[in-house]
């Protein structure tokens, strides 16, 4: 979203410009992480299936929940990556790679999850479609 002053630092004043910058942020993550757009691809193939199979109001808050826990933690991951970078300058250091890979942990946990959700939604789906 394009705002007025690109360099601003002071706080914003109204909530239009917070929403501008913090849908800057998501067009950010969006552009500079390759894994963001797998995940926003996974959420729409799932949602789909969510609707073909006609799924329980229950399931469809379980399956919201995962989603928006992978996504959110991606957000957090690529403000991590970006802080490590900026406070090491791209050189490399020890603790900046446990910081980095822990918070790729983050990330594969909640996916873990979110699979395990998805196999418990849709496996009894696909086993009465198939043996029913
Ligand atoms: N400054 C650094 N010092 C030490 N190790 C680093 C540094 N930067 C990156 N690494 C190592 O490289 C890995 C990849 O880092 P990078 O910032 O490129 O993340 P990425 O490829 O976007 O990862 P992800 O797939 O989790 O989004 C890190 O998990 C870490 O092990």
């Amino acid at each position: 979203m394009a705002l007025n002053d690109k360099r601003q630092i002071k706080k914003n004043r109204t909530f239009l410009s917070s929403l501008g910058h913090s849908l800057d942020g998501l067009v950010t993550v969006f552009k500079e992480e390759r894994n963001m757009k797998k995940h926003v691809a996974m959420m729409v193939f799932v949602s789909i299936c969510a609707a073909i199979f006609q799924i329980s109001e229950t399931e469809w808050l379980w399956l919201a929940l995962s989603i928006s826990m992978v996504i959110i933690n991606e957000v957090w991951n690529t403000v991590i990556e970006n802080l490590v970078d900026l406070t090491t300058g791209n050189k490399y250091n020890e603790i900046a790679k446990k910081v980095k890979d822990m918070s790729a942990a983050a990330v594969l946990l909640s996916a873990l999850f979110a699979m395990i959700v998805g196999c418990l939604i849709f496996i009894p789906q696909l086993l009465e479609l198939f043996f029913e």
